[in-house]
């Protein structure tokens, strides 16, 4: 028997997709940018010496074809390791997990794509009246901190919580935690997922935040996602079938709207997460799967164009592996991956379309040269076998081909 670690690198791209010019995206490469920021400032090369022998770098060479800044001399990777492409329409969070935990999206999801008055009158005027609410603010596009300090004096003076959208499939509702309070804050959140059944969206996003003004707010990690449930059952829902438990850790229960969730650990903060994966991989039986999102590299560096801020992130995860490394036992695969890019030195603040790489490691796994895969579903495959579950509708296992 066996079990299966999985860790999401929420938004590191590793560039080179070969339809990233159909999303504008042509060169976009987040992995790549942020060694090159690196290299070019004061503080030095990024130094990611785990994820080094676990394969990272060597994945971006064989995504983009160079070497990032850094990296131009590299060790052989001890895992297994290579990159995939994503079949998905679309770059957002649930159609990158989706598809790696065997579930491709071959319909996208509805856009608000105005990028001013996004959403339709009529579906602002339901919530107006459903949730019993003086108005909202923003309706339009933004990045969530650039508009909480813009509109938050207004919002807390008004009751008129902040509604937003972006390049994803989301409503997004921003109010404050104490002057709105955060459960009438999910409480609007449940009503608007209800309103958005005709739209097809992928997700609804609680942003609540804190402060006392615009150059104080800060948003909390009572973040909160109501996600549509993929519409196939998933590498979740067959581990469950099968037995095993799934220990979704972060965001994970949330991007697969509870489906195939057996236990959910809460956790803000990448510290926060690793001792929450360490956690449930000290409880977690034989034929189980945990599942951790490291959400911090999107939202709070990739969003925010932040390439050194990113780039310490991922070094202080290098820092935190070996502890996770050596919690792995006989029988256990751990595998790394991300959902989708979000370059920093891109224009905007939205997702990009990229490479992610994929990095198995376990005990008595040879290091093994993966190539270059055409789906995220060969990562759900790969689980699926190493689980010994039926195979899953999608994917080629990485462990046999
Ligand atoms: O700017 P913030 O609020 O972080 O929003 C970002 O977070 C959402 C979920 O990833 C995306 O749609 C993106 O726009
Ligand atoms: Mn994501
Ligand atoms: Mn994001």
């Amino acid at each position: 028997m066996a079990r299966a670690i999985w860790l999401v690198l929420d938004s590191l791209g590793i560039g080179g997709a070969t339809d990233a010019a159909d999303y504008g995206d042509a060169g976009a490469d987040t992995f790549g940018h942020i060694a090159d920021a690196c290299a070019q400032h004061a503080r030095g090369r990024l130094r990611i010496p785990n994820l080094t022998r676990l394969g990272l770098p060597q994945a971006h060479g064989l995504a983009t074809g160079r070497a990032a800044a850094g990296f131009e001399e590299m060790p052989a990777a001890q895992a297994l390791w290579g990159c995939m492409d994503e079949r998905a329409c679309g770059k957002d969070t649930p159609s990158g997990h989706w598809e790696s935990a065997g579930v491709t999206l071959h319909e996208p999801f509805g856009l608000f794509a105005a990028v001013e008055n996004s959403f339709p009158d009529a579906l602002l005027a339901a919530l107006v009246e459903q949730a019993g609410l003086p108005g909202v603010l923003g309706n339009c596009h933004a990045s969530g901190t650039e508009i909480i300090a813009r509109l938050g004096i207004e919002h807390i003076a008004s009751g008129k919580p902040i509604v937003y959208t972006s390049a994803d499939s989301v409503l997004q509702l921003a109010a404050h935690e104490e002057a709105f309070g955060l459960e009438r804050l999910y409480e609007v959140c449940r009503i608007a997922r209800v309103l958005l059944a005709p739209y097809n969206i992928g997700r609804v996003i609680a942003r609540p935040f804190v402060g006392e003004g615009s150059d104080d707010f800060r948003r909390t990690g009572n973040r909160h996602d109501y996600a549509l449930p993929p519409p196939r059952p998933t590498l979740l829902d067959a581990v469950c079938a099968h037995g095993g438990r799934v220990h979704a850790v972060g965001k994970i229960s949330d991007i697969f709207a509870a489906q195939g969730v057996s236990r959910t650990l809460l956790a803000s903060g990448h510290d926060a997460l690793f001792d929450a994966t360490l956690a449930a991989m000290e409880q977690a039986g034989e034929g189980d799967l945990v599942a951790t999102n490291f959400v911090d590299f999107d939202s709070v560096y990739g969003h925010r164009r932040d390439a050194l801020g990113y780039a310490a992130a991922l070094e202080h995860f290098d820092a935190r592996l070996p502890q996770l490394l050596a919690a792995l036992r006989p029988g256990d695969l751990l595998v790394l991956s991300a959902d989708h890019g979000c370059d920093p030195s891109w224009a905007g603040s939205d997702h990009t379309r990229e490479r992610v790489p994929l990095l198995a490691f376990g005990p008595g796994f040879a290091p093994r040269a993966l190539g270059r895969r055409d789906s995220f579903a060969d990562l759900g495959q790969g689980l699926a076998t190493h689980l010994g579950l039926p195979p899953l509708a999608e994917g080629h296992c990485f462990l046999t081909s």
